[in-house]
């Protein structure tokens, strides 16, 4: 329906459109770029209908050109043109539309081009071999989201055994998990999925394929800090040196991972998928060369891949490196991944809280939530700077982050929603609440800010 009426839109406006069906969001993207008359590209601009891992109810488009997916300005400017449009919106205009309809759309498989690229990017990656997966065993866990494809149409083809993968259909209510490599329930579906069939590894994408993770033969999770630092050893490997771009909330031992063990340089920026890959975009602009900017939540892009945001390209890059090992005679399995993370010290203990003003709360005083949670940031800046045992770190682009107890915590502003999340790591669980207590002692003076979450974690205690 949605498609549909997208459709009529765009004809509406005198142009031409192209369906491809079931999609990922980066196929779309790369549709922009891909040279072929055949199925109309490169295309002008591409849109992804999607509600990602949120509810169906909660469906949006993602719009891109060949620079990339539009930022907040462009679409601020979409949605005021929509808004005048609808004000002037009357039935009959309708009709013509429809006339207009049947004649300027056309259907295209863009899925098997896109995916007939990644095929080809591994093949050549380990010396033009046809099946070069050939002996490995990998499963893929869909979500039942748009990723089904990558077990059929880049596995199989490449040799790769795929049985025993799981939730490849699609279905919006998600009925067996949230497709979100961050999420618990998912990645512990995939661990499952990965012991029972004995496979060398598992993969699991989100909902639209922007996201990946993966699991090692072992059961262990390839997610989060872990999938940065190993994307990092491999970009490094190829690019000596070079800066990796993060999001806010990575880890300490990611840092000294990436500049002690691999020699390269680690820029933790800000949250949101979008500001780590301009950032990365704008360092290169600047002479300082990147080559990799991804977040804990799994989104990734490589330089070499346009900046292309594709959690499917991410996995393609663990597949080049299984495959050439294998070519290079150099043994079978998933150890080839699992040890070029060796030595990235874990926190003892973790936790994400989410906070919560209350918008309608008579402490905001008419203010926007925004200018509140400066405010809580602020309070909290000022204590810090007063507590011996807390030091800011000296860096930073994101609300209040702060070394204590062996770890460190970040309080920041959500990008979308009216919340502070705290992200706290350190050594043990004891640590951790003495941080949360530092964040508690601040926050308690702002009434519409719900700390229940962070009451119950240091009180738990
Ligand atoms: O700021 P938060 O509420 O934690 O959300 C942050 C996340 O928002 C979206 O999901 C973006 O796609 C992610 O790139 C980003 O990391």
């Amino acid at each position: 329906m949605l498609q549909d009426a997208v459709s009529r839109g765009i004809t509406g406006a005198g142009l031409d459109v192209v369906q491809y069906g079931l999609a990922s969001t980066p196929a779309m993207f790369n549709s922009t770029l891909t040279e072929g008359d055949a199925f109309f590209c490169p295309v002008d601009g591409a849109i992804m209908i999607t509600a990602s891992h949120l509810p169906y109810n909660r469906n949006g488009l993602k719009f891109f050109t060949n620079a990339g997916g539009l930022g907040k300005p462009d679409i601020k400017d979409i949605l005021e043109r929509a808004a005048d449009i609808y004000k002037q919106f009357m039935v009959e205009g309708l009709t013509n539309l429809e006339k207009q309809t049947s004649t300027s759309i056309k259907r295209v498989d863009y899925m098997s081009v896109y995916t007939s690229d990644l095929v080809k990017a591994v093949r050549r990656a380990a010396g033009d071999i046809e099946k070069p997966l050939e002996g490995f065993h990998i499963v893929v866990d869909a979500g039942n989201g748009a990723g089904g494809f990558f077990a059929a149409k880049v596995l199989e083809p490449l040799g790769a055994k795929t049985s025993g993968s799981q939730f490849l259909e699609p279905d919006g209510m998600f009925p067996n998990h949230i497709p979100n490599p961050e999420d618990k329930t998912a990645m512990k579906a995939i661990i499952q999925a990965v012991l029972d069939n004995k496979a060398d590894l598992g993969i699991i994408f989100d909902t639209d394929v922007d996201r990946s993770a993966a699991v090692d033969s072992t059961g262990h999770e390839l997610n989060r800090n872990r999938l940065i630092a190993l994307m990092s050893a491999i970009v490094l490997e190829e690019h000596p040196g070079t800066t990796i771009v993060t999001d806010s909330v990575t880890s300490d031992g990611l840092t000294t991972f990436i500049e002690k063990k691999l020699g390269g340089k680690h820029h933790r920026f800000k949250r949101g998928y979008k500001n780590v890959i301009d950032e990365a975009i704008r360092l290169n602009s600047i002479g300082e060369e990147s080559h990799l900017a991804i977040e804990t939540s799994g989104h990734g892009a490589l330089k070499e891949n346009h900046w292309l945001d594709d959690g499917a390209y991410l996995m393609v890059k663990l597949l080049n490196k299984l495959a050439s090992a294998r070519a290079a005679g150099r043994g079978g399995g998933s150890k080839v991944l699992t040890d070029l993370v060796d030595g990235l010290e874990e926190p003892g203990f973790a936790v994400e809280l989410r906070l919560k003003i209350d918008q309608n709360h008579s402490d905001l005083k008419g203010g926007s939530f925004r200018d509140y949670g400066e405010a809580v940031l602020k309070h909290l800046e000022n204590r810090v700077d007063s507590d011996p045992k807390l030091q800011k770190a000296p860096v930073n682009y994101e609300g209040v982050r702060v070394s204590g107890s062996g770890g460190w915590f970040l309080l920041r502003l959500s990008l979308h929603d009216p919340v502070l999340p705290l992200n706290i790591e350190a050594p043990s669980r004891e640590d951790a609440v003495k941080l949360g207590l530092a964040v508690a002692a601040a926050t308690k003076e702002f009434p519409a800010l719900d700390t229940s979450a962070l009451d119950k974690f240091v009180q738990a205690f």
